[in-house]
């Protein structure tokens, strides 16, 4: 956030208020490096009342091999007192969750909330989706912004990409890999493997991932502070997309000022259909374990 000059005050809220403290002055150290000053603190709760966005990533964190689902239990708990935290402060502003398993944890926050739907964000597949396009964008030799190309579904282990949809220069990479001899389908499968297990790899040499989510939840935040209307993969309430309903999952929508404008349907094939639709059960039913209808 400091090094992209991206908001003009940032509080920084830890159950471990030595760190949050610890933090603050450690930022603030880079402020002449900064395009832009930024207002870096640490505080409580209340600070979150003229707040316009408030991102929670607070939690536990994966251990190697356990899953994003594993962590439900845990981080609900965690997330009921700090979501009643927020909202007692008089905060109305706009949600971003990270922390995992994101899409129910984002679930939890607009229950516990209270807020429209449109206001509570989660980061869903946007970092899977900038694993996609880099890997793409490496493997053809592309920029990866010139890569247009979606993860969608949960964000974790039923995933899925979306082949149907994905285009480099205008031409669908399907036609790319028919045309040229070098690309094939199973390096492409491979590349998919590769997005939807980084977390594990990552996790597995250094203990946890940071860098690529930090960048992803600073691009959300500036498309809602700079009304971007930018179309972005995440966690968004369904109602009645793709022909599902009260589930937070990873899909392209359009977010801008009011947080999200509008989910967007790709027309998405037979195969891939399926596939989303194992992925919201999976979500469903851990949702179920923790909002039983
Ligand atoms: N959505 C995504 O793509 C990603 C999500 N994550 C998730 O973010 C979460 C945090 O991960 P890390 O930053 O690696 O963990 P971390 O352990 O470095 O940081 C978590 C922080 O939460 C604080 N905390 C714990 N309970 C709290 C409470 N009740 N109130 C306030 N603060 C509290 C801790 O003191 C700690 O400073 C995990 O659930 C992780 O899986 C991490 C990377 C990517
Ligand atoms: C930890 C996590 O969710 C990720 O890096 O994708």
């Amino acid at each position: 956030m400091l090094n992209q000059g991206v908001a003009e005050e940032l509080v920084l809220i830890d159950l471990n208020k030595e760190k949050s403290e610890g933090d603050a002055m450690d930022l603030n150290h880079g402020m002449p490096f900064a395009p832009a000053p930024t207002k870096i603190w640490y505080g409580g709760y209340e600070e979150c009342k003229y707040a316009d966005i408030v991102v929670i990533c607070a939690g536990a964190n994966q251990k190697p091999g356990e899953t994003r689902l594993d962590l439900v239990e845990k981080n609900a708990k965690i997330f009921k007192g700090i979501v009643s935290e927020v909202m007692g402060s008089g905060f109305d502003g706009i949600f971003i969750v990270a922390t995992n398993p994101v899409d129910i944890l984002t679930y939890a926050v607009w229950k516990f909330s209270g807020l429209p739907k449109e206001r509570v964000i989660g980061s869903g597949t946007i970092l899977d989706t900038a694993r996609f396009r880099f890997l793409l964008g490496d493997y053809f030799n592309i920029d990866t912004r010139n890569v247009h190309a979606y993860i969608i579904g949960e964000h974790g282990d039923t995933e899925l990409p979306v082949w149907s949809h994905a285009d480099i220069g205008g031409k669908p990479i399907k036609t790319i890999i028919n045309e040229i001899e070098e690309y094939n389908q199973a390096d492409l499968d491979q590349i998919f493997i590769n997005v939807r297990d980084a977390a594990y790899h990552i996790i597995e040499r250094k203990g946890a991932t940071y860098y690529g989510i930090a960048m992803g939840l600073v691009r959300l935040t500036k498309a809602i502070l700079q009304n971007e209307n930018s179309i972005l993969t995440v966690s968004a309430y369904l109602d009645g997309e793709y022909a599902h309903k009260d589930i937070y999952i990873g899909v392209p929508a359009i977010v801008n000022r009011d947080g999200i404008r509008e989910v967007l349907e790709f027309e998405l094939s037979e195969d891939e259909k399926e596939k989303f639709s194992h992925s919201v059960n999976v979500l469903q039913k851990i949702k179920e374990s923790v909002f039983p209808s």
